[in-house]
């Protein structure tokens, strides 16, 4: 099939070459030349595992390519959207302006029977709005909501490989489209959920605000442990051997961040408020606080650790993307820390093995070593916050040798705390 998708981020990218890799001919639309210049030459523009071999595929086999002229989408059966749905500056409610963006500027290019899918995660409602907009536009295109649930780091695999695939629509042709995008993967024994575009978006924002909660119940437990001695990671065990509850996504730390969660979670409030049902997913707030107070906890241990101040004492901060396998540092809990621990006057030296490029453009005051050495060197605590796979297998012994005092707060709980007291290290976890 001749496909389109509009907006080639994080999403966008990988659904259009994953669209290719099912033997799709797809076009790749977005509005920044720079990304566009390069995923054109078959280069991911960001990290991704598996991204780049898939893009250099599908832009070789000559079922990929990418354009800034949306004109060039005209042939497409079906127009996948997936641009940006940012928090509001300053309020809690998402930004619907790339979306309005890009209905506006397909509106006149899609072909009357073709189907646009929106992509984008969107307040519940927002469909049926975009239906009045393409029909006032006098498109006879058709429109579908297909929320998408690929994680960060394994977008490649849950793209082609989803849990379930959810298709929001108020006609027959719409599901009957979408199932020919993803045949292939059906084929494989996908669960298929077709309803409405209400049903569909809540699907998604949902899902995030279970997510959320999962993690910020944890976290919760974590405060509690931390004043009665308890240990929340032989808690979570114990809890997730329950299979209601589940194991996953109990990971207690510094917390969520990321393009999703967060901003999700608060859009999701701001909706339920504009609806009348702000008190339904009041909780949510609390899922936020939660949040934020792990952020705050770490610069408290960080302070007891050195006596009561941080100020010109050296920390070296591991991690800077909201979670190992991604270069992305939007809403980062990590990069957060070592924004707080700056601005308390530490001497933070903060590094990550993909972020720092895109660290350095948001915080450019902070100082980055290209790797864990360089910034522990020397340094009087180390702060791990984002948990890589080289930092959770750092060896305690040379890791003191570079520092000048061994401490170390483990933000994300992924060390063994014995192996680190045994090495001389004062260690503190996250309610352990
Ligand atoms: N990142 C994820 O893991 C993920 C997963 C599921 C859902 N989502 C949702 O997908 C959407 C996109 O997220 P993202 O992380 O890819 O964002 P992103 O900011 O990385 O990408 C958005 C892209 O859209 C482009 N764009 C904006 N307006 C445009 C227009 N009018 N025409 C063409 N391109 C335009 C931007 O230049 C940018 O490249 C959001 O709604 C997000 O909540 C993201
Ligand atoms: O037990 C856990 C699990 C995760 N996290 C943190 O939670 C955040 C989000 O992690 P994850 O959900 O894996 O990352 P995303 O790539 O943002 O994916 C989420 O957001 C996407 C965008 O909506 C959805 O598509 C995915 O299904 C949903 O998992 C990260 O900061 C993690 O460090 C924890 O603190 N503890």
């Amino acid at each position: 099939m001749k496909i389109s998708v509009i907006g080639c981020g994080y999403l966008g990218a990988v659904h259009a070459a994953a669209m290719a890799k099912l033997g799709h001919d797809v076009v790749g639309v977005d509005t920044d030349p720079a990304k566009i210049a390069r995923l054109a030459a078959g280069e991911a523009p960001f990290f991704e595992p598996g991204l780049p071999d898939l893009l250099r595929e599908g832009v070789e086999s000559g079922r990929l390519r990418f354009t800034v002229d949306i004109s060039e989408a005209a042939e497409a059966e079906v127009h996948f959207v997936a641009v940006g749905t940012p928090q509001l500056p300053g309020a809690d409610g998402a930004d619907l302006t790339y979306v309005h963006g890009a209905f506006d500027a397909l509106a006149p290019v899609a072909a009357s029977g073709s189907l646009i899918v929106g992509k984008s995660t969107v307040p519940v409602g927002t469909a049926a709005e975009l239906a009045e907009r393409l029909a006032a536009a006098g498109s006879e295109a058709l429109l579908a909501w297909n929320p998408e649930f690929l994680r960060e780091g394994f977008a490649v695999a849950d793209t082609l490989t989803p849990d379930r695939l959810v298709y929001g629509v108020s006609d027959e042709r719409a599901a009957e489209l979408l199932d020919a995008v993803y045949s292939a993967i059906l084929t494989r024994g996908a669960p298929r959920i077709v309803t409405d575009f209400a049903t569909a978006e809540l699907v998604k924002t949902a899902a995030n605000a279970f997510l959320a909660t999962k993690i910020s119940f944890i976290n919760a437990m974590a405060e509690i442990a931390e004043v009665t001695g308890a240990d929340v990671t032989t808690l979570a065990d114990a809890i997730g051997h329950d299979a209601r509850i589940g194991r996953r996504f109990l990971n207690a730390g510094i917390g969520f961040g990321g393009g999703c969660l967060p901003k999700d979670i608060r859009a999701f409030t701001a909706r339920a408020e504009e609806i009348g049902r702000a008190e339904s997913v009041a909780f949510l707030r609390q899922v936020d606080a939660i949040n934020l107070r792990r952020r705050e906890r770490v610069v408290e241990l960080a302070l007891e650790l050195l006596g009561g101040s941080v100020f010109e004492r050296r920390i070296a901060v591991l991690g800077l993307t909201f979670k190992p396998n991604s270069d992305d540092v939007r809403d980062s809990p990590a990069l957060d820390v070592a924004e707080r621990l700056n601005g308390l006057g530490a001497a933070v030296v903060a590094t990550d093995p993909e972020g720092i490029e895109n660290a350095r453009a948001r915080h450019p005051q902070l100082a980055y070593a290209p790797d864990a050495s360089d910034a522990l060197r020397g340094a009087e605590l180390a702060v791990l916050v984002t948990e890589w796979g080289e930092y959770r297998s750092l060896d305690p012994v040379a890791t003191g040798g570079l520092m000048s005092t061994a401490r170390i707060i483990d933000g994300r709980n992924a060390l063994e705390p014995a192996a680190w007291r045994a090495a001389g290290f004062e260690y503190r976890g996250l309610g352990r």
